[in-house]
């Protein structure tokens, strides 16, 4: 059995591989309990990852040393940590710094060639929102804050108080009659003329890009997009899978 591993901002995400086939992705937030704490309750039952550990980490140095360490004290095993890189499975990455772009978006990428041949736009909707263009190559990116973190940063500057982080969409006006209805609206309006805005930018160039989302808050987007689009929530792990494949064959 390999362990596959996204650490990102908010969540450590997993699943196992065995024999090809990736099962179902676990999440747990990071909250305020330690890591470590976390770890235990999360994997101590789980097999011991015998055939090898991969991660994505975009979580810092800190949590990688704990995660490390947790690893080598249970299962006597190292992950690998996997790195950007200018060219993998086929994509070539279009940031003048290979290495600069976040590891989680080189994977999502990966795993949107994968499972998308032809041009993509890949939306991975976590703590950050960030948005990739393939087209042939990797055509570069954009990173915005994410709705949690936009509602963060507007109450932490504003004297508003609400309760709620987002509202619940079901019959809701296409403007606001209060302050929560609105600032949730205005997070997710954002968020869809992003993608309107890119992707249409694309097709008045004749091109036209599959829509591939991922991450915590697809689904309260999903009410408001007009497009098609398929709803990924493991396609971090499965750029992973797919450079392990070609990696250990
Ligand atoms: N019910 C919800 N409605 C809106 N957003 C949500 C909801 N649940 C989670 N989220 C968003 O999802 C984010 C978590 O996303 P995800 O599960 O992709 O993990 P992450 O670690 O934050 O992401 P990343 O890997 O990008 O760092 C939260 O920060 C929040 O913005
Ligand atoms: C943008 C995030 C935070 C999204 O998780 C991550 O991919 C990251 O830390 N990236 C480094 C910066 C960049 O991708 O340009
Ligand atoms: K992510």
């Amino acid at each position: 059995m390999k362990l596959l591993i996204d650490m990102g901002n908010s969540a450590i995400k997993w699943a196992s591989l065995k024999q090809k086939r990736l099962s179902a992705q676990q999440a747990i937030p990071y909250q305020s309990d330690s890591l470590d704490n976390l770890l235990t309750q999360a994997w101590l039952k789980l097999d011991v990852p015998s055939q090898g550990i991969w991660v994505s980490n975009v979580a810092g140095a800190q949590k990688a040393e704990i995660l490390s360490h947790w690893m080598k004290t249970h299962w006597e095993l190292n992950p690998t940590f996997i790195k950007t890189s200018r060219y993998e499975c086929g994509i070539k990455n279009a940031y003048d710094n290979p290495k600069q772009l976040g590891v989680d978006r080189w994977l999502a990428l990966i795993g949107a060639h994968h499972l998308e041949k032809g041009p993509v736009c890949v939306v991975d909707c976590g703590t950050a929102i960030t948005l990739d263009v393939l087209n042939g190559h990797h055509q570069g990116g954009i990173i915005m804050p994410g709705v949690t973190t936009m509602h963060n940063a507007l109450l932490s500057n504003t004297q508003i108080q609400v309760n709620q982080t987002l509202q619940d969409r079901d019959k809701q006006a296409f403007l606001a009659q209060d302050t929560q209805t609105g600032i949730s609206l205005g997070i997710l309006y954002a968020v869809i003329g992003l993608l309107e805005y890119v992707i249409g930018h694309f097709e008045k160039q004749g091109y036209s890009l599959k829509l591939i989302l991922t991450g915590g808050s697809v689904p309260a987007l999903e009410p408001l997009l007009n497009r098609t689009y398929r709803y990924v929530p493991d396609l971090v792990l499965q750029g992973i899978k797919a450079v392990v494949s070609t990696t250990n064959g």
